[in-house]
């Protein structure tokens, strides 16, 4: 064969190779880092059982769907949010699909925004188990409104909801950790805690400097290997984060009935982060395509990734105030389904 053939058939094979790449990232639902921890990595099965996990925000949506995962793992559980009869419920169902008994699973209510509850709620599960291995920050609400329209209530909100409430009780938290030299502080961050989007200042702002702290937190912990901070970040995911989100002048709702086709199944959402969780990442990003490749873009590219989501944003604007949900009509030809 000629020097000239073989390097052609080098070049070929090289080009499907990065074709192939391409392909499999047009249909990637997680970062790089993620997928190949769920590919090669450690199994939730094998890491996660017999541990305390203390999920807040456990009523509704991820934070549900999480209960139910970890419930078929084996693990102790404390199940958070306001309403006790949801948590109730939701704890009703851990029992009826999982491995638990009655005795493995704490319903605790209480309101994250009310900081002075955190000491209280942590003393209450320390007694119960004893420890807490993983703290799952989950709990939180969405915004849809436009920075001119909303009350400064709005913001005060979410920075006291979704900021300082779950900086209170990681700081309830963190001093049993160290004392243990052990745990997890997970947090559901969202893609809006890396990039921004129209409806969503107060809210964006808010999960914007949950990685702050977050990512400063961990460096302080450094000198405690045991201790490990992970930043969750999905893209839009299937919940009831819309129906609940905070609109112009504080109150709900934006819309009760909102498709929610294009956005992530609930569940595999909920299986990338026990992936993470699992193999101790520090950072992750879960999402369908194109959310994904927008993250990208804006971690990479910011100044193209501002110019195309400002050309995005004036739809979701557009769907916003005609009562649709507002990412709901234009990314649907993208969706892939994982249940
Ligand atoms: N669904 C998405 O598209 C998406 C995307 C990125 C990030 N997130 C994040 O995921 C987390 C869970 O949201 P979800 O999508 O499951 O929405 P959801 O509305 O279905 O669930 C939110 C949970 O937080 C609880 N909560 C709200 N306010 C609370 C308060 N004051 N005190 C205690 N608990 C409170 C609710 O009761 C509920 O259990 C949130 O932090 C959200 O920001 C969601």
């Amino acid at each position: 064969m000629s020097g000239d053939l073989l390097l052609w058939l080098l070049a070929l094979g090289a080009l499907l190779a990065l074709a192939v790449q391409l392909l499999r990232f047009l249909r990637a639902d997680g970062d790089l880092t993620l997928l190949w921890a769920e590919w090669q990595g450690r199994r939730p099965e094998w890491e996660l059982t017999d541990m305390v996990v203390w999920v807040t925000g456990a009523s509704s949506g991820i934070g549900e769907e999480l209960a139910y995962q970890l419930s078929k793992l084996g693990v102790s559980l404390v199940l958070s949010a306001r309403r006790e009869n949801e948590l109730e419920r939701v704890k009703r169902r851990c029992l009826e699909n999982g491995n638990l008994k009655g005795k493995d699973i704490l319903v605790l209510p209480f309101d994250l925004a009310d900081i002075s509850s955190h000491e209280v709620a942590t003393k209450a599960v320390l007694q119960e188990f004893g420890k807490i291995d993983i703290l799952v920050n989950n709990g939180g609400r969405s915004q849809r409104s436009l920075c001119v329209e909303s009350s400064m209530d709005i913001y005060k909100e979410m920075i006291e909801l979704n900021y300082l409430g779950t900086v209170s009780l990681t700081k309830c938290v963190l001093p049993h950790m160290i004392e243990r030299k052990q745990g997890k502080i997970v947090t559901v961050n969202s893609f809006m805690g890396i990039l921004a989007a129209p409806l969503s200042t107060g809210y964006c702002a808010s999960k914007h400097a949950l990685r702050g702290f977050f990512n400063g937190l961990r460096t302080e912990l450094a000198t405690y290997p045991g201790i490990v901070v992970s930043n969750i970040f999905p893209g839009p995911v299937q919940s009831n984060i819309v129906k609940n989100a905070l609109t112009n002048d504080g109150t709900q709702a934006v819309h009760s009935d909102v498709d929610q086709s294009h956005k992530m199944a609930t569940s595999r959402c909920v299986r990338l982060m026990l992936i993470c969780m699992a193999n101790d990442l520090k950072e992750v990003w879960i999402a369908d395509q194109p959310f994904l490749s927008l993250a990208y873009l804006w971690q990479y590219m910011p100044t193209w990734a501002m110019w195309l989501t400002n050309k995005l944003g004036k739809k979701r604007i557009e769907n916003f105030k005609k009562g649709l949900d507002a990412d709901s009509s234009y990314f649907k030809i993208w969706k892939t389904k994982h249940d």
